[in-house]
């Protein structure tokens, strides 16, 4: 894998849905599927099901070997970024809303 490892937002990873660019997230850890579903012991349905998701329940509720975990590597290809969106709101607005807060509080301060 010569793709450099990167950050992905949680907005951008639920874009890579498709079985043509398929990404799931797992423990914090972005993989690159796409390539591997065809040889996926648990078959492709259950990977596009997850696709652009948290598949971390659904991945470990299956209990997968160390084997499984070693071949993961091979599909890593980036990290998510720090910040959770854990609304439904558009990204802008929560920004906008933190920079407000941000605002406020240095206002406070003084
Ligand atoms: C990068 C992610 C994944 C990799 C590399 C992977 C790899 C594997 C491997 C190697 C096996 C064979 C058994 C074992 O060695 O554990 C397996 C089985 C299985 N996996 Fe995954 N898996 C991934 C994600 C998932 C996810 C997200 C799900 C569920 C949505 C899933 C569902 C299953 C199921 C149901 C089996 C059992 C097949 C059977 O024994 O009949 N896997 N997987």
């Amino acid at each position: 894998m010569t793709e450099k490892r990167r950050e992905f937002s949680a907005a951008e990873l639920a874009t890579l849905s498709s079985r043509n660019n398929l990404h799931l997230l797992i423990s914090g850890k972005v993989y690159d599927v796409h390539e591997f579903l065809h040889d996926h012991p648990g078959g492709d349905l259950v990977l596009l099901g997850e696709g652009g998701k948290d598949a971390t329940k659904a991945f470990e509720d299956i209990q997968h070997t160390d084997d499984a975990k070693e071949l993961m590597e091979e599909l890593l290809v980036g990290y998510q970024t720090g910040e959770r969106i854990t609304t439904q709101e558009p990204k802008q607005i929560q920004i906008e809303r933190k920079t407000a807060i941000s605002r406020k509080k240095e206002h406070e301060d003084y």
